[in-house]
């Protein structure tokens, strides 16, 4: 294992990722950032200085579990304070389990603006990965708004709410399409998009040698949008990785990648070797308004630009849930995963609601929006400041009587901090529960995300969770995949368990960047008095914070 160092510098820059020219938020001068490649067990040592000129910037590590280093995890006001301008904070930590991951802001909506990029972990030397490929494609998939993030933000917050709408365009390793397709001749009423150059938005060439197998490395960073992809012909995919875990492999024509997620997928080169074929990416979840991204399988020696002659495959139908719960359901631990604990010490219940605060709209859980502090909880409550936490601490139960089938009866809602204080090596169940939004027969797709911590995905249920023998049946104690992001379909509830055996403040959110803007999380404060030496400069801001820390006084 080795140490791998690396100076970021994080900036605003021109950048025209769909052939419009935006503002976005680079790293040296890329976009999307530069892609970390390490072996298990390696220690990565990012020097981030934030070079944005008025505002902080954290970014987190998105599937690592940071065992014993909290403090890296960059999660603003949770895990540390954001970086001021000018600042630069050293990201240490250890990425100790192979597979796909990535890397994005995590202050305000600064994920949507284009701060992320991949993180890919190969097995360490001398181990093996448990299937074979001859080669690897990665695809970073995300959506792009021509609105900028801070439109975005006051839109949110305001009364009536703006909401953001679906995104202009879908991006492929940060190139997109807008206003014109790469398959117009499929595409009725589409301009003919020019295929070559060396912009921005030109579009991804996937190089393949015929009659081989690739990995490839899917995920997806998307603000809102819920994806399908599908390629060529004979679409048949092997998944074999999850959120950095290996699963039972299973074959797929097409398969559902919601924002947070990962995977690795294998592709056998079979097609007539003759021509390109085309990847598509379609939109799943929502009503689309946003054409399909697409990329270039390109077939050697044909030419990169060579345009399929065949349609793109088209992707599910957007409100096909039974299509996508059969996807998802799918999922299983590979054989050798360890099993969950046979049962949990605590059963937390969390109702997901759209509500409304003062005619604002919000989202909350139990009835709680959730709102950040202005102190990061990995040195408040490590410091025990009577200040750390506000309201009462958050229910483990909403209660049997909530109808999810129809608009809360009382739409009117609070804000908290939503911590839940978690005891060293218990076993916390978690039954995230979907409900109805404000509107009537509307109830959406949350994808969720857990830091610091692999879980259990026991199972999926329909309507409302009563935790009684018949929800018991349905859960998988056997072979449940571990990931760190599940959804929950409309109208149902998805059931978690894992091992709070790592110390820190952990987020668990919705995401999709505005809904965790709206207050769509919560925080598990966990063995806080386990918690290592914080780094000063995580908890603290400026050398001047530092040299009272010291001791020293003004
Ligand atoms: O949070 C959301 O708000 C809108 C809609 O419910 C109100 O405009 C939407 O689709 C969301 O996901």
């Amino acid at each position: 294992a080795k140490a791998r160092h690396l100076k970021w510098e994080v900036s605003h820059m021109f950048w025209s990722p769909d052939c419009e020219e935006k503002v976005l938020i680079g790293i040296n001068g890329q976009f999307p950032g530069p892609t970390i490649r390490a072996k298990a067990g390696d220690t990565i040592v990012v020097e981030l200085k934030n070079g944005l000129h008025t505002e902080g910037v954290v970014i987190h590590w998105h599937g690592v579990r940071q065992i014993g280093t909290p403090w890296a995890d960059g999660t603003a006001a949770i895990s540390q304070c954001a970086i001021n301008p000018e600042e630069t904070f050293t990201y240490r930590f250890v990425v100790d389990k192979p597979g796909t991951y990535f890397y994005h802001g995590h202050y305000g909506m600064q994920r949507a603006a284009g701060l992320y990029g991949s993180l890919i972990v190969d097995v360490a030397d001398g181990e093996e990965e448990p299937f074979k490929y001859d080669g690897e494609l990665n695809l970073l998939l995300s959506d792009w708004y021509h609105d900028s993030i801070y439109n975005q933000m006051v839109g949110l917050s305001s009364s009536p709410m703006r909401w953001i709408g679906e995104p202009q365009s879908l991006l492929i390793n940060g190139r997109g399409q807008f206003n014109c397709s790469l398959a117009a001749a499929h595409t009725p009423g589409t301009k003919q998009c020019t295929a070559g150059g060396n912009r921005h938005c030109a579009p991804v060439i996937l190089p393949v040698e015929p009659n081989k197998t690739y990995r490839l490395r899917i995920a997806s960073t998307t603000s809102l949008a819920s994806l399908n992809l599908a390629i060529g012909v004979s679409k048949k995919l092997t998944v074999v990785e999850a959120d950095g875990n290996y699963v039972e492999p299973f074959v797929v024509d097409d398969m559902d990648i919601y924002s947070g997620d990962s995977y690795s997928v294998l592709l056998t080169t079979d097609q007539d070797p003759s021509s390109n074929y085309w990847v598509s990416i379609g939109v799943r979840g929502r009503t689309p308004k946003t054409a399909p991204a697409l990329a270039l399988l390109n077939y050697r020696p044909n030419r990169g630009f060579k345009l399929p002659a065949i349609a793109p495959p088209v992707t599910p139908l957007w409100n096909d849930t039974a299509h996508s719960k059969a996807f998802t359901t799918h999922i299983k631990a590979r054989a050798g995963t360890p099993p969950p604990p046979a049962t949990s010490d605590r059963r937390i219940e969390l109702l997901n609601t759209q509500n409304k605060l003062d005619g604002h709209i919000k989202w909350s859980i139990n009835n709680v929006s959730m709102v950040l502090p202005a102190t990061p909880y990995l040195g408040s409550l490590k410091l025990g400041l009577k200040t750390a936490l506000t309201a009462a601490r958050p229910a483990d139960t909403f209660g049997r009587a909530y109808d999810v089938t129809r608009p809360p009866h009382n739409p009117n809602t609070t804000t908290g901090d939503n911590v839940y204080v978690l005891r060293y090596n218990t076993t916390v169940d978690v039954v995230l529960q979907n409900a109805n939004a404000l509107q009537h027969n509307v109830s959406e797709v949350h994808p969720w995300h857990l830091h610091g911590h692999d879980f259990w995905v026991l199972g999926y249920g329909e309507g409302a969770y009563r935790g009684d023998a018949a929800d018991a049946a349905r859960l998988n104690l056997v072979n449940p995949p571990l990931r760190n992001t599940a959804v929950i379909f409309p109208y149902g509830w998805t059931a978690l368990r894992f091992v709070a055996d790592n110390p820190g403040v952990w987020a668990f959110h919705c995401h999709i960047e505005p809904h965790l803007h709206m207050g769509m999380g919560v925080i598990f404060a966990e063995a806080i008095d386990r918690v290592g030496k914080v780094p000063k400069e995580a908890v603290s801001c400026g050398a001047t914070a530092t040299a009272l820390m010291n001791g020293d006084h003004l």
